[in-house]
């Protein structure tokens, strides 16, 4: 569990983050999301005892970074493509870093494996493409056997196979009991890898729920409805007090469910060929909610 209350972070005159609380729990994953400069980064810093808060606290498992007995044992961390020497092996990086931490070697062999690195764990890294370097950095993470895992904008540059393969594993972690935080501003990923949500925009809070829940609550319920009777359909629902605009042949219904569209149309014998309620994106739910606090818009 990673809880952050009241979290601020002031560099000079920029509000990096501002009175932020939110809970990520175990056995799910959760989306970090904002714009550019929402302040993520400079939140897992300070969840990672790597950046001081202004003010208000960050903890994982009720404790601060520093006061854990066994960090790595506890958190894992992917915070960017890491610096690994080039002509090191990804066996060799492994092992050195395990030996830092006082992490018995064999933990090795079975984080490479659990990555899939083990048929190239002895490459040179410095020849690994960014899929694999980042694979090679979630083993890391992964050497301490962590129960919390931080992942700072992990499918960044990589191919659809990285992504998927991303996507995947988070999911697993997960599966395993751990808690995931995984950072993005790729809104159409998240919505297929996070189960929960923590939208933050200029440092604040914006939104913590489901996936579902957040794209439900922030963009507008519709019905999508074709008829072979289309223009009686339109005259029923002209009687309503709903939105009706026409789109490919149909037309889409706001202001109504589906179930209350059936039944009008069955009370005035309409033949439906379609009845679809609509959800709306990611995309469309964040823009609704942080549209005032993207930084950076494309101009
Ligand atoms: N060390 C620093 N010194 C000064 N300002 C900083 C520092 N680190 C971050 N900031 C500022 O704090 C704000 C939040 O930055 P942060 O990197 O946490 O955002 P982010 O949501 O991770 O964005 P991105 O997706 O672009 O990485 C930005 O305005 C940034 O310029």
């Amino acid at each position: 569990m990673i809880e952050a209350k009241g979290l601020t972070k002031r560099y000079g005159d920029t509000l990096a983050v501002n009175d932020l609380s939110f809970q990520v729990r175990p056995g799910t994953v959760t989306g970090f999301l904002g714009p550019n400069g929402a302040g993520k980064s400079t939140t897992m810093r300070m969840i990672l005892g790597l950046d001081r808060p202004t003010k208000g606290t960050a903890t994982v498992n009720g404790k601060h970074y520093h006061e854990l007995k066994h960090p790595l044992r506890t958190v894992g961390a992917l915070l960017e493509a890491r610096w690994v020497h080039p002509n090191r092996s990804a066996r060799a990086h492994l092992t050195w870093l395990a030996k830092a931490n006082g992490i018995p070697k064999r933990r090795v062999e079975d984080v490479l494996d659990i990555v899939g690195l083990t048929s190239v764990a002895s490459k040179r890294a410095g020849g690994f493409s960014l899929g694999m370097s980042q694979r090679l950095g979630i083993a890391g993470a992964l050497l301490g056997d962590p129960e919390v895992l931080l992942f700072d904008e992990p499918v960044n540059g990589l191919d659809p196979e990285g992504i998927l393969w991303m996507r995947k594993f988070m999911h697993r972690l997960a599966d395993e009991g751990r808690t995931v935080l995984v950072s993005s501003h790729l809104l159409s990923e998240m919505s297929l890898t996070a189960n929960e949500l923590v939208v933050i925009g200029k440092g604040e809070l914006v939104a913590q729920s489901s996936t579902a829940d957040f794209v439900a609550r922030a963009t507008e319920q519709t019905v999508r409805v074709r008829s072979p009777q289309l223009s009686v359909l339109v005259d029923v629902l002209s009687g309503e007090d709903v939105g009706v605009r026409e789109e490919d042949g149909g037309v889409v219904v706001s202001g109504m469910d589906s179930e209350s569209i059936g039944e009008l149309a069955a009370k005035h014998s309409i033949v439906l060929h379609e009845l679809s309620p609509q959800q709306g994106s990611l995309e469309q739910a964040f823009m609704h909610l942080t549209g005032d606090t993207v930084e950076y818009a494309t101009q």
